[in-house]
């Protein structure tokens, strides 16, 4: 260990580990389910890291949260009722907000310690749970979504960490007929789904699941945030049987400025191109993806 470095060594990227120059930590405890962690880094701004692994910093945190939000959301015409699984730093919470059209957002984060933390340290990301649309539950996403009466949302969008952990569940396929139920007709769903270079097994699971269970469209789009380890991240985006959906031609653009909430701050990183180019996969991914 490199004192004032905190790498990132973690099963889920072997023999690799990003690094961040540390100036100081401001906060460490254990919750209920994981090692919370928070640093002011030299370069990133603060880093938010559960159980040693990245999940927010303030520099680059744009490109996870809008991508994640606005891909599902432009997608289909007039999203009223938004359910968000994860997210519990509020990041997605703030991108919803900004679609006048939604009326509900519900959000189902199993650490309250997270949401306290991100309140605490992340005010700029926290910000969405200000808005008045927004209802927190604090427990576990897969027992929120069995009870979730059938048909009820337009979009689901799940912001895990990763399978190793309490997210484990989140990819499983019984998790993932829940969210189908969940789901009106032509609804969609966009679900955190790893890393090409680091996960294509992980990715090849996942889309012959949503495939076996999603029967509408299934696409996987990335993005790319240089603090996560490969500097991508990547997302399945799905739609169930129902007025169909064509994920990589927004019906529904949101511009750099909009924003439903008088507080948010224009768009960083996604736009109507991007959201387009994001489903534009290198030759070694589609073989795996688009062949199952
Ligand atoms: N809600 C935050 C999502 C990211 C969680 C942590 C993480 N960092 C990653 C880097 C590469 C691939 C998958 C990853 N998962």
């Amino acid at each position: 260990v490199i004192p004032g470095w905190f790498s990132e060594i973690s099963p889920m990227w072997p023999g690799e580990a990003h690094s961040l120059k540390v100036e100081k930590i401001l906060f460490q405890e254990k919750s209920d389910y994981q090692n919370v962690m928070v640093f002011q880094s030299a370069t990133y701004g603060k880093v938010l890291v559960l159980d040693g692994v990245i999940q927010l910093t303030e520099r680059d945190e744009c490109a996870y949260q809008e991508m994640i939000t606005h891909l599902p959301l432009c997608s289909i015409p007039n999203p009223k009722k938004v359910l968000v699984i994860g997210g519990g730093d509020g990041g997605v919470l703030r991108e919803v907000a900004r679609h006048s059209s939604v009326e509900q957002i519900d959000i189902c984060e199993i650490d309250g310690m997270v949401v306290d933390v991100s309140k605490k340290f992340f005010p700029d990301v926290a910000i969405g749970y200000d808005d008045p649309r927004v209802n927190l539950h604090i427990g576990d996403g897969v027992a929120f979504m069995k009870n979730a009466p059938e048909g009820t949302y337009d979009a689901v969008i799940v912001d895990s960490s990763d399978p190793i952990g309490p997210a484990q569940e989140l990819f499983e396929k019984p998790f993932f007929a829940s969210v189908a139920r969940a789901l009106r007709p032509g609804g969609v769903v966009c679900t955190q789904a790893e890393s090409i270079w680091l996960h294509m097994h992980i990715i090849e699971d996942i889309v012959t699941n949503c495939r076996q269970i999603f029967k509408g469209s299934v696409n996987y789009a990335w993005t790319t945030v240089p603090t996560y380890p490969s500097g991508v991240i990547g997302f399945m985006l799905c739609s169930t049987e129902g007025p169909a959906v064509d994920f990589k031609h927004p019906v529904n653009p949101i511009d750099a400025n909009e924003s439903a909430c008088k507080s948010s701050r224009p768009l960083k990183f996604y736009n109507s191109e991007i959201h387009a180019a994001a489903f534009c996969l290198p030759s070694f991914a589609k073989k795996v993806i688009d062949s199952k």
